[in-house]
């Protein structure tokens, strides 16, 4: 009964799938007419470990020391044996549960041959045929769709080799051999290099926001193989050509873009797709030949006798399920139920996920974080527009990120409350905050306030009533016209009066104020 149920479930889940997959409207593109495209990627994350996948040394990154991160497994020395790391599996189940993905109950490693200088035992470690989780999907919130994710895969990074001309040798670094890595494959779902480039950031801010890795193309603890096909509308899928080594969103799309048109240049000649790895060269924005399916690699794929079966119970997933941190889709899902605009959320979103402001991995007090803690007991429409046009304007006006963020919680929900309560005014809000990002001083808002003199004015009629009467004697035409009735020109008035204030005259004051000198 039990086991009935389940395949049913399973069945439906596949149907509707299917369905989603179907009913998507076949894209015209502007760029190649009668042709379509089919982008299918191939994600390598490296994961968020302290430790490698197989051994105890230290995960590395760019600044390490070359070979200093490496213990003898690492560097296959014969005896040494390989010991899953159960940090790297946790972080590959959240990585599935958040990509809604079916984690296996049972996986397998198999090893996968290559002969490379720096793969020391000469073969990679990777769950090809049994992969950790299978049957993901990704939404694309912007683009209206789903992008389904065949599997999860952990496996091994090798290291790196670097060649100097100099000294006509190769060098070779193993911090990086058997560092832990995510493949995640997606099924053949995007159809223009727009969909491909939003899938990947998609996937960054989803790993970013479960912790699982940092996510970062130029770092490399991001890399994409975008397998890319054309084929003449209403005809199946074409030959696909697999581009590795790119280093950026960007330069992926542009060489989704070129390949499609080398492919559809090619067919339009009559000429046949050869199934090829590619590279990409980006001065000459040309995608070329690396190997071509005959000379693939015969990796001899076989079980690694070394590591058991991984067996995973349901309760081990269950506990990390009720562990996961808020998804994208729900942050936004909340941020637009507190009366956000999309525009806003985004821009709290695109910050947070590293894509306007040099993510380095650091996933610390990000915007949204940020947002959540000023707007606690506070008007959240008000709070997002301090911290998206003052703050984040300010920051990317002295070119820093948000990460350099001088600006404490506290200092922001001292000096939205001053300004609110209408202690300062406005103007005089946006001068405490420059002061705060200038100086980077833990100040309140309420001390800086008063040591600068610009507490509002309100409280003062004296001087209110003769910064009106300045204004009035400096301005008499002006003046006249209003006596005379005509009210517009009463803001050329406030606009002195607010200048020998300096700002802190708050405008409907001084526009009584002056009403009433000027009937
Ligand atoms: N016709 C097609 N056009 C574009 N992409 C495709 C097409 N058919 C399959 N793909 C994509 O190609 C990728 C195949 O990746 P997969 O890891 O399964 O195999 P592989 O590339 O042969 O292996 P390797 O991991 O050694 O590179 C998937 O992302 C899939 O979506
Ligand atoms: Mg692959
Ligand atoms: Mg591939």
């Amino acid at each position: 009964m039990l086991a009935h149920g389940r395949t049913r479930l399973l069945t439906h889940k596949f149907l509707w799938r299917r369905q989603a997959h179907a009913v998507r409207a076949p894209l015209e593109d502007a760029r190649w007419p009668g042709w379509e495209l089919v982008v299918g990627i191939e994600v390598h994350a490296q994961i968020k470990s302290r430790r490698k996948l197989f051994s105890e040394a230290l995960s590395s990154d760019l600044t390490t020391p070359p070979n200093t991160h490496v213990v003898p497994f690492d560097a296959a020395f014969p005896g040494t044996l390989p010991r899953l790391n159960p940090k790297c599996v946790e972080l590959g189940v959240r990585t599935a549960i958040a990509l809604n993905a079916e984690v296996q109950h049972r996986s397998a490693f198999d090893r996968k041959h290559y002969f490379y200088a720096d793969l020391p035992s000469g073969y990679q470690i990777t769950q090809q045929y049994a992969p950790i989780a299978r049957n993901g999907c990704l939404a694309l919130e912007r683009e209206g769709i789903s992008v389904r994710v065949k599997q999860v895969q952990l496996e091994q990074d090798t290291g790196k080799s670097t060649f100097l001309p100099r000294n006509r040798i190769t060098a070779i670094d193993l911090n990086r051999a058997g560092m832990p890595l995510m493949e995640i494959v997606s099924e053949p779902d995007m159809r223009s290099p727009e969909e491909a480039g939003s899938y990947v950031r998609t996937l960054q801010a989803l790993l970013r926001s479960v912790g699982s890795s940092d996510g970062n193309m130029e770092q490399g603890s991001l890399r994409c193989d975008v397998n890319v096909s054309v084929n003449r509308k209403g005809e199946p899928p074409g030959t696909r050509c697999e581009i590795k080594n790119l280093n950026s969103v960007k330069f992926m799309m542009v060489a989704i873009a070129c390949e499609a048109f080398r492919q559809i240049s090619l067919l339009e000649r009559g000429l046949p797709v050869p199934q090829e790895t590619r590279g990409f060269n980006e001065e000459r924005a040309e995608t070329y030949s690396l190997r071509s399916k005959e000379d693939a690699p015969d990796y001899r794929y076989m079980p690694d006798p070394n590591i058991p079966p991984l067996l995973i119970d349901s309760t081990f997933i269950d506990a990390i399920r009720q562990h996961m941190p808020e998804l994208p889709d729900a942050t936004r899902g909340r941020l637009l139920a507190q009366g956000l605009s999309q525009r806003d959320v985004e821009v709290l979103m695109d910050v947070d996920s590293g894509r306007e402001v040099g993510f380095d991995g650091q996933l610390g007090h990000g915007a949204v974080a940020y947002f959540d803690d000023v707007a606690r007991g506070r008007d959240p429409k008000v709070v997002v527009n301090w911290i998206t046009h003052e703050l984040l304007g300010q920051l990317a006006f002295r070119d820093e990120t948000f990460k350099e963020n001088p600006m404490s919680v506290a200092q922001m929900g001292d000096l939205i409350d001053l300004v609110q309560t209408g202690k300062v005014t406005g103007t005089s809000g946006k001068t405490i905050l420059r002061h705060i990002l200038t100086n980077r001083t833990a100040d309140s808002p309420s001390k800086i306030a008063d040591d600068l003199k610009l507490l509002a004015a309100t409280d003062d009629g004296a001087s209110l009533e003769k910064w009106c009467q300045e204004a009035i004697a400096a301005l008499p035409e002006q003046a006249d016209v209003v006596r005379r009735g005509n009210l517009k020109v009463v803001n050329k008035i406030m606009g002195h009066v607010m200048k020998t204030s300096r700002g802190t005259a708050k405008a409907q004051d001084v526009r009584a104020m002056l009403l009433k000198l000027l009937s």
